[in-house]
């Protein structure tokens, strides 16, 4: 039996900040490190130990698991890093208050775009101040100016098919440190949660997400470690 821990970074900058963040880098704020630290100590206390790491470009995921490793004394573990991972692109959204955004643009329309399956945000400017387009770290990638869910996973799914999955074998145990909206294409997919029940499904800053894997395959329910 093989196990996969999935975690959405801890608390950032811009999520303590209530500002749409996709693709713009920010770092944890105190509470985000804190709750990394403490997703560590978690595996380190149930003995879930990782052997393998895949993470994406951005800061908060990848300091997420640097200190959940340093926790539960797993530095040294291979770590890949990859933008199909990333948040989903928040497109022209990104930098906006959320809550600024719904007193000008209405609830429901904010709630389309923020959880809405195939609906993407309204496309970023090219240059414009939140764009990450130039950015040295996506050079030679196609960026997107927007994405729904759907098209996250589009990008999830491949890397997820190609290069995670064939890793979970034998009793290894696979972590995977990433982003609400790029973890809730993964949940999708591994729990096979329908287009219009996916609106529901929150993922949590910091809280390890437990699959078990046998033969290539989920082999259990999806579980957060700090309620078993
Ligand atoms: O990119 C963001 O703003 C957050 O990481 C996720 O935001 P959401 O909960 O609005 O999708």
């Amino acid at each position: 039996m093989s196990t996969l821990i999935l975690v959405r970074h801890g608390q950032s900058e811009w999520n303590l900040a209530n500002r749409f963040t996709g693709w713009w880098d920010v770092d944890l704020t105190e509470k985000g490190v804190e709750e990394a630290r403490a997703a560590g100590r978690l595996l380190k206390d149930k003995g879930i130990l990782p052997d393998l790491a895949f993470t994406s470009l951005q800061t908060r995921a990848i300091r997420t698991l640097n200190l959940a490793l340093e926790e539960c004394g797993r530095v040294w573990i291979p770590v890949r890093k990859d933008w199909h991972l990333n948040e989903r692109h928040y497109g022209g959204l990104t930098g906006l208050n959320k809550q600024e955004t719904r007193e000008k643009h209405g609830d429901e329309q904010v709630h389309v775009w923020r959880r809405s399956f195939d609906t993407p945000p309204p496309p970023i400017e090219p240059g414009s101040e939140y764009d990450p387009g130039a950015d040295a770290r996506y050079a030679g990638i196609d960026v997107p100016n927007t994405e729904s869910l759907k098209l996250t996973i589009e990008r999830v799914l491949p890397y997820w098919e190609e290069h995670i999955l064939p890793e979970l074998v034998g009793d290894r145990t696979v972590i995977i440190s990433a982003h609400g909206n790029s973890l809730r294409a993964l949940v999708k997919h591994l729990s096979g949660i329908s287009d219009d029940e996916i609106t529901d499904l929150e993922i949590p800053t910091g809280r390890p997400i437990v699959y078990p894997f046998e033969n290539g395959k989920v082999a259990g329910q999806r579980r957060y470690l700090d309620e078993t």
